[in-house]
């Protein structure tokens, strides 16, 4: 596959699939003894197996003497492979981050979602088994199939009966065969950890990775990303597994897959702050031109191969630079049990926009107060200097929390869309108003019912006091939960595989 179109089933003397390769993998010489991974050609004379995939292990030797250096690593999805990702938290930017010439900020969280891949010595190829052991029925298995004229791989699900679809996992694995189309892919286990505080549950201690006993539909999101984390860290952990890459070395190749999964999956294209967050960590944002991911066309045609790894190989115009949190400020969230319908939400404000012939003046006015916290928050020493700088800062960005907050309202009563609603705009107004040290706090990203997040000075015990006051505050549903989760520059990262021991245990002695 590659450059041209329709010239036959994975063809890697195409000149695209040549340097895509280059990009991504170091290449070792073929092992005969394996039974994946390594490649023959159609125009060599390739027998295509049932399933699309190449069956046998055996280069022809024009195959390996022309291309040697593109052969798969000999351990390529041989061992086991773990990857997380981070959730995210958008501070500021909300709406107006979906602008390209607009500015947001936001922070990875220390809440991740892991993806551990095993292989399946027992499976047929083309095989993978999907499974989210935390939530009831989660198990979703798949068959993949090279059609052989250069448009995507095709990813069946084979226990529809039993499992609802998952489109992120579906999508997400289909994008990562079709960009690294490999004539062999070798059955594989693959399966979801989602740190506890994705979702709405009872107040710690709980087990590492807890077993909600629901179906995942059931299950209360608190708005921290999930599908954004689970994309990135999937996507991540099949590009590592099957290639044997260092995924970390090739960043720009795993935001821009899991981007184009991750709005393939969702059928819109978002400002993907949350997927860049995921990827790369904490970052100052302003997105790419949704134009970018126009360029892959439809999956079923025969350009779709070639023009996803193009897109996915070049230098997408876009803004994610890297900032953390001071050790002097410190950043809680806090679970409302809501959570938000973000794409009506966006839809209405984006109508909004369109139609109302001021609507450009609330909006830059909201991105101007935005830049001015962003400037404050990310000019503040990286390292401690006895908490001089926040207590000169202090003021200033309560007040400029105080200011965006309002122009949001504002966005928000004309838009038709509580962006803010009065019940968080007590709470938040009463932990600024009550907690000592607390700076202040939004409903983030596109606001609604999801989870709150605070800044505060990282100082004594501040941050004690502020989750006291949060598991104290009475809502109608309840108290609010102060989830966890801290700031986590960090996007994705390798994970040891020797670390889930507990979670074996725990479920059951679930094989990983
Ligand atoms: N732990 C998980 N295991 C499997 N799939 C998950 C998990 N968490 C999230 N997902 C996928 O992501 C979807 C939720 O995505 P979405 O509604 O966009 O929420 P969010 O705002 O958290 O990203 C789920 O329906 C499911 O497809
Ligand atoms: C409105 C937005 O600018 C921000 C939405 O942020 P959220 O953090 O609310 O996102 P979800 O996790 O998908 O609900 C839309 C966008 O930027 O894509």
């Amino acid at each position: 596959m590659g450059g041209s179109a329709a010239t036959g089933p994975r063809n890697f003397e195409n000149s695209a699939a040549l340097s895509r390769l280059q990009d991504l993998v170091v290449f070792v010489s073929c092992p005969l003894e394996r039974g994946v991974g390594c490649f023959r050609s159609a125009r060599l004379g390739t027998k295509v197996d049932s399933v699309g995939f190449v069956g046998s292990n055996v280069p022809t030797p024009t195959a390996r003497s022309a291309h040697s250096e593109l052969l798969i690593s000999p351990t390529a999805g041989m061992a086991t492979t773990a990857i997380s990702a981070p959730g995210k938290v958008l501070l500021a930017g909300g709406y107006t981050v979906l602008d390209a010439g607009c500015r947001g900020l936001v922070f990875a969280l220390s809440a991740r979602i892991h993806v551990v891949a095993t292989p399946d010595p027992a499976g047929e190829s083309g095989s993978f088994t999907v499974r989210s052991p935390q939530f009831d029925g989660a198990v979703w298995t798949y068959s993949a199939r090279d059609p052989g004229d250069s448009s995507a791989v095709t990813v069946t699900q084979t226990n529809s009966d039993s499992s609802s679809a998952n489109p992120f996992v579906a999508t997400a694995l289909r994008y990562a065969l079709s960009y690294l189309a490999l004539p062999s892919v070798p059955a594989t286990t693959l399966t979801i950890l989602a740190d506890n505080d994705y979702y709405s549950q009872p107040p710690p201690p709980l087990p590492r990775f807890n077993n909600l006993g629901v179906p995942l539909s059931a299950a209360h999101k608190t708005g921290l990303g999930s599908s954004a984390a689970l994309v990135t860290a999937f996507t991540a952990c099949l590009l590592s597994h099957l290639s044997s890459t260092d995924v970390k070395s090739h960043l720009h190749v795993l935001h821009n897959l899991a981007q184009a999964a991750h709005c393939a999956a969702q059928g819109k294209v978002g400002s993907g702050f949350d997927v860049a967050a995921a990827t790369y960590g904490s970052c100052q944002y302003q997105r790419f031109q949704p134009s970018v991911l126009a360029a892959i066309p439809d999956p079923s045609d025969s350009s779709f191969t070639a023009k996803l790894q193009e897109t996915v190989r070049s230098q997408w115009p876009m803004t994610c630079a890297p900032v953390a949190l001071p050790p002097s400020l410190g950043l809680v969230l806090g679970d409302v049990r809501g959570g938000s319908a973000t794409p009506g939400m966006v839809r209405s404000v984006l109508d909004w926009r369109k139609n109302d012939a001021d609507s450009q003046v609330t909006w830059t006015a909201l991105d101007a107060r935005n830049r001015s916290l962003i400037d404050v928050v990310t000019e503040l020493p990286s390292s401690d200097d006895n908490g001089t700088a926040i207590t000169t800062a202090a003021p200033s960005i309560t007040r400029r929390i105080t200011d965006i907050r309002t122009a949001v309202r504002s966005l928000g009563e004309k838009a038709g869309v509580p962006i803010e609603p009065p019940s968080q705009t007590a709470l938040l107004d009463a932990v600024t108003a009550s907690v000592p040290g607390a700076l202040g706090g939004v409903v983030p990203g596109a606001g609604g019912y999801d989870a709150v997040c605070f800044l505060y000075v990282d100082a004594g015990d501040t941050g004690a006091k502020l989750r006291e006051f949060l598991s104290k505050y009475q809502l109608e549903n309840g108290v609010v939960r102060a989830l966890e989760a801290r700031e986590e520059r960090e996007g994705v990262r390798v994970e040891d595989v020797g670390s889930y021991d507990d979670v074996k245990a725990y479920f059951d002695g679930l094989a990983l």
